[in-house]
């Protein structure tokens, strides 16, 4: 059984339909890529799932309960944590404070009186995205990819189990990106679900277990990497023709060779 499902989910603003029947899941302990052009309905769909946009139509299912009339904080309470695409770290606070603060949030009042445990994992949390070193910088002083780093560590604060991912690597180096896959990897195999939204192909293709892909609100392909990457519907979807019909380029084109990275 799947974590999350999203079913028949349609949402209009006004003349715009951003979301059109949409259905996809996310299997526990894997990493499920959400893929689209822009404007296809991603961040719409994470809105639908955390519980920011009612759906015009459908529902959304969480750990086998019908959860689309939840408010957004009973979600995050039940572990739904997600990054926004727009940073959202308090830039007057050292990075430190920044996961403390997310730490105490989700932790209630006891998390005030956590002393030496709750400092220790602080410190985990900093240290397993890797930004320890920036730990006394100010949030709004700090590279763009390592303030994304310091938003997963934030969401990480509040132990989600299915965590919601929205383009975490823009900003990073391909170096980062690389840790970042690994991380992620990790996380996964601890128990955690991922569904991310993402540009960058070669870490969605090397990462993800399932992917499902957006074009104009609607769900026009679901399955893993190879099968994605070789699908006619996502390369005309991308890149306006289908494999075949002209010259595919891993550099330039949305979706690279599987070979280069699976
Ligand atoms: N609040 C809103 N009011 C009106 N239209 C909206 C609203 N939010 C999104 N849209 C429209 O819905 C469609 C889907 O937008 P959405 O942001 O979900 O796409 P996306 O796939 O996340 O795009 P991107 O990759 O560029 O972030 C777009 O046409 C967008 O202009």
């Amino acid at each position: 059984m799947a974590l999350l499902e999203v079913d028949d989910v349609v949402v209009r603003f006004g003349g715009v339909t951003a979301v059109n029947r949409a259905r996809f899941s996310a299997d526990r302990g894997v990493i499920t890529g959400l893929i689209g052009p822009n404007g296809a309905g991603k961040t719409t769909c994470f809105n639908v799932i955390t519980g920011l946009q009612k759906p015009t139509k459908g529902r959304v299912r969480y750990r086998d309960r019908d959860v689309t009339g939840w408010p957004v904080h009973r979600r995050a309470r039940h572990g739904v944590g997600r990054t926004f695409q727009r940073l959202e770290a308090f830039g007057s606070l050292s990075v430190r404070d920044n996961v403390r603060v997310a730490q105490e949030i989700h932790g209630g009042p006891l998390a005030w009186f956590g002393g030496r445990r709750g400092a220790v994992s602080v410190e985990m949390l900093l240290d397993r995205v890797g930004i320890t070193e920036y730990a006394d910088e100010r949030a709004d002083s700090i590279p763009t990819g390592t303030a994304r780093l310091l938003e997963l560590a934030r969401c990480l604060a509040s132990d989600p189990q299915l965590l919601l991912l929205d383009e975490p690597s823009s900003g990073l180096d391909e170096t980062e990106t690389d840790a970042f896959g690994e991380l992620l990897v990790e996380l996964a195999a601890e128990g955690c679900s991922i569904l991310m939204v993402e540009h960058d192909m070669d870490l969605v293709m090397s990462v993800c277990h399932d992917i499902h892909v957006l074009d104009f609100g609607e769900i026009i392909a679901s399955g893993a990497p190879a099968d994605i990457r070789t699908n006619p519907d996502v390369q005309r979807a991308y890149l306006g023709y289908a494999e075949g019909d002209g010259d595919l380029d891993g550099d330039t084109g949305v979706i690279p060779a599987v070979e280069e990275v699976v």
